[in-house]
């Protein structure tokens, strides 16, 4: 059986589950691309091929080993697309909520039963139909849980909407003891740098008391303003709406002083530098071509 327990974002990681890129299928067409990156990438022949973002993820597996986390992998469904664990379920404190995610990526879910056997059945809840929620939108914080969300009239015509108003309150009446916080994203979809996707497309805690925020990710000045106040103005790494369409956002905590973080991010690896983070980079471009990064690949189960 495993203990879940995340309560948090940066804690020591013990185990963790990785995504795969192996049998990634083909180049999507157009219409079935289900955000706004992929299909920049899609029309201009660049979107990443399988070999490049398996050898990127494989880096990130190598890391893991070194700091000995348990890794976990999805079982292999055939030319489809498992990279990014982090959407289809999420551990909160000692629970493990299957997500209701976007149609196209349901069958991700079963590829995780085997981790999903050694939960114990009172700790894996299912939220009902009219909830829709991902786990790249769920970030926790301590006595915090932050959602993204998007709260415009048009909710369902945009693929890029993946937590509706209904999935908040319903952890809410989950976790009646935390300070549930929910955060009205950007949302856009065919420029990707519009685009949070997810809430850690714009923003995320890094360190014991600091975090990483791309301010027009929020369309409402006052849920960005929640944060600046929550973590202090000289706790937060700004980054710029390049940076946040390059995910500069979506790295990986190991530890509250270990992160994983792409090579090429330069101003962000600097900063965390001068905090004292240990950056283990990795090359993650090519994943980074379909809207995701370290966050979005993995999904922690224990942390300390
Ligand atoms: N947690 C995240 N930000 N995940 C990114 C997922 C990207 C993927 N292309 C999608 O649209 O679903």
């Amino acid at each position: 059986m495993l203990s879940l327990k995340v309560t948090n974002e940066t804690s020591r990681l013990r185990a963790v589950v990785l995504g795969t890129a192996i049998s990634n299928g083909p180049v999507p067409l157009i219409e079935e691309a289900y955000d706004p990156k992929s299909i920049e990438h899609i029309k201009a022949g660049t979107y990443p091929l399988e070999a490049d973002m398996v050898k990127e993820m494989e880096a990130v597996a190598e890391i893991f080993k070194k700091y000995n986390v348990k890794v976990f992998r999805p079982k292999l469904i055939e030319d489809y697309n498992q990279i990014f664990a982090r959407d289809i379920a999420f551990v909160v404190g000692n629970k493990f909520i299957k997500a209701n995610i976007l149609p196209d990526r349901e069958q991700e879910l079963e590829a995780l039963q085997d981790v999903i056997n050694l939960i114990h059945p009172d700790h894996i809840i299912t939220p009902p139909e009219e909830v829709h929620i991902e786990g790249g939108d769920v970030m926790l914080f301590n006595d915090h849980i932050f959602i993204g969300t998007y709260k415009g009239d048009d909710y369902s015509s945009h693929i890029t909407a993946r937590t509706n108003l209904e999935g908040v309150k319903f952890i809410k009446e989950l976790f009646p003891d935390k300070i549930v916080k929910e955060f009205d994203l950007a949302k856009s979809n065919i420029e990707p740098r519009d685009n949070a996707l997810h809430l850690d497309c714009c923003f995320q805690p890094v360190g014991r008391d600091k975090a990483i925020i791309y301010k027009d990710g929020f369309r409402d000045e006052s849920d960005y303003l929640y944060l600046v106040d929550l973590f202090g103005a000289s706790n937060l790494f700004h980054i710029s709406r390049d940076e946040m369409y390059n995910m500069n956002s979506n790295i990986f905590s190991i530890d509250e002083n270990v992160v994983i973080s792409e090579v090429k991010f330069l101003r962000l690896n600097t900063w965390l530098r001068s905090k004292g983070v240990i950056v283990e980079e990795v090359p993650y471009a090519e994943i980074s071509k379909q809207e995701g990064l370290l966050r979005c690949s993995t999904m922690p189960l224990i942390r300390d």
